[in-house]
């Protein structure tokens, strides 16, 4: 046995006060002084911080066997988001979402899905172009749409199109039930069994009215490809693929799976491109260079693919730095599942464990003016385990996020589009004044930049040739 870790002082019953804003930056802050693991208390929940590489390695890689289960937070299941992939407790089914989602969109699979990423994007740029003011409309819809169709080979027509709606609902659901702060229930679990009507019991209502609309869309966009199978309609996709595989797949497994990879896609995409969009406004000079080196090594005749990521080492700093300075996951839950001693200190079985990437990727020693935007940091660099932010936004173990390839494939290639096209610029007030966003951000755990307003210049009549010619290729 041992010791817990250490941690801040806590209040009677109350525990510790997390802060509202970044709760991770103020678990940060208090592992500087406590160590890389940490106790913190919320109510009567013991929550055990891991803050550093090295100690997230050790305990989900090395000690996978006690670290690989995710506890859905009460509000998450009573919004009927356990099971499937992300908060499957069962050993054996969450066996097979795994292996559901790696041979869905592992590399072969992604070999054979390229022109529809292409087509998506090069739709995308068309809708930046005719509609710049909503772009933030544009990058929600545009993983959405990827999603729909490589999990249910569904192709959606229009922008309004009711599955892009229905995950639109899902993700906003998603982010507000797993908001670390929000819903007193995710603390104070037996609040759980006090009946809706009950004053302060509200989330029950809430709950059950997002577990109806997560239900529905999960079984409507099941049928749409059991129908599209049984009238020979079907495209290629991974559900249709795991209705015809082998392996004996359980029907939930698949149905939910399937929804939280639309889900879990959408979010994480969405937040990694909206932060490259504020930080090529915040920092025209790193923008200057980026459209540079596209100009240098792609010309002007094609739009970028992503081929040609090896050749844009400045575009690539860029993504890395995006994912360190605001990762879209900035912590996750882990539960153990059996008593374990870490350096010295007892953690027991059933352990809420946080990983707090956030803290990883601002680790001051590592990253020299951690808060900072700073691509450069990445060009001639060893890269080691300790600081690649590709190695760790994308989580630790067997629980590492199965849509990490397709994700790095996804946000490239829409970065150096949106450049190779675009000036991105900052709008100007009544007065002409330039409006230079702040750099404010949600707290749900996944969190992506408040609205925020830009402004899209075609780059030169060559840029916009380029792009005609193209969206008239894919044709959407
Ligand atoms: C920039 C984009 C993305 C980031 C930063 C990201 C990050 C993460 C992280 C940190 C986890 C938890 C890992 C852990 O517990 O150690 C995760 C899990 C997951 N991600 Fe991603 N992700 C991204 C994109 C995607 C995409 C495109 C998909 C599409 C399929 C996806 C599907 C999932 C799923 C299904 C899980 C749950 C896996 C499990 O619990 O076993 N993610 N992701």
């Amino acid at each position: 046995r041992g010791p817990a870790p250490p941690g801040p002082p806590q209040i009677p019953i109350i525990g510790n006060i997390l802060p509202e804003e970044a709760p991770w930056e103020g678990i940060r802050q208090f592992s500087l002084k406590y160590g890389p693991v940490i106790t913190l208390r919320v109510l009567s929940t013991n929550i055990y911080a891991v803050n550093t590489v090295a100690a997230a390695a050790e305990l989900c890689e090395v000690r996978s066997s006690v670290y690989s289960q995710r506890n859905p937070m009460k509000m998450l299941d009573l919004c009927g988001f356990n099971e499937g992939i992300l908060f499957e407790t069962n050993v054996t089914h969450l066996r097979q979402a795994r292996k559901l989602v790696a041979s869905g969109i592992g590399p072969r699979e992604l070999d054979k899905y390229r022109p529809q990423l292409r087509a998506h994007i090069v739709t995308f740029l068309g809708h930046i172009l005719h509609a710049p003011e909503q772009f933030l409309d544009h990058i929600r819809d545009l993983p959405i749409g990827i999603m729909l169709e490589i999990v249910y080979g569904y192709k959606t027509t229009e922008k309004k199109d009711p599955f892009i709606l229905g995950a639109d609902i899902l993700v906003h659901n998603y982010a507000k039930a797993s908001a670390i702060s929000d819903f007193l229930v995710n603390w104070l679990p037996f609040m759980a069994y006090i009946p809706s009507w009950v004053p302060g019991a509200g989330f029950q209502k809430t709950a059950l009215a997002w577990k109806t609309q997560g239900d529905t869309y999960t079984e409507e966009t099941f049928q749409y490809v059991l129908k599209s199978v049984a009238n020979g309609t079907a495209v290629p996709s991974v559900v249709s693929k795991a209705l015809e595989s082998k392996e004996a797949y359980k029907r939930h497994v698949i149905a939910k799976s399937a929804m939280q990879m639309v889900s879990g896609g959408a979010d994480t995409t969405v937040s990694a491109s909206e932060t490259f969009i504020l930080a090529m406004l915040l920092h025209p000079e790193v923008q200057k260079l980026a459209h540079e080196e596209i100009d240098r090594v792609v010309g002007t005749e094609r739009l970028p693919t992503y081929a040609d990521r090896p050749n844009l080492p400045y575009i690539e700093a860029i993504m890395k730095e995006a994912l360190r300075w605001h990762p879209p996951v900035p912590v996750v839950p882990r539960t153990s599942t059996k008593d374990d001693v870490y350096e010295g200190y007892f953690l027991p079985e059933g352990s809420f464990i946080m990983i707090n990437f956030w803290a990883m990727l601002h680790n001051d020693e590592a990253f020299p003016e951690p808060m900072s935007f700073k691509p450069e940091r990445w060009l001639d660099v060893q890269l080691t385990k300790e600081i690649d932010p590709l190695g760790i936004a994308f989580g630790f173990g067997r629980r590492e996020c199965p849509g990490k390839i397709m994700a790095i494939e996804l946000v490239f290639t829409v970065f150096v589009n949106i450049l190779a096209v675009f000036d991105i610029v900052k709008v100007r007030d009544a007065n002409g004044e330039e409006i230079t966003p702040p750099e404010n951000y949600t707290n749900g755990s996944i969190t992506a930049p408040l609205p925020f307003k830009a402004d899209f210049k075609v780059r030169s009549t060559q840029a916009l040739q380029v792009l005609q010619q193209d969206l008239e290729e894919v044709g959407r």
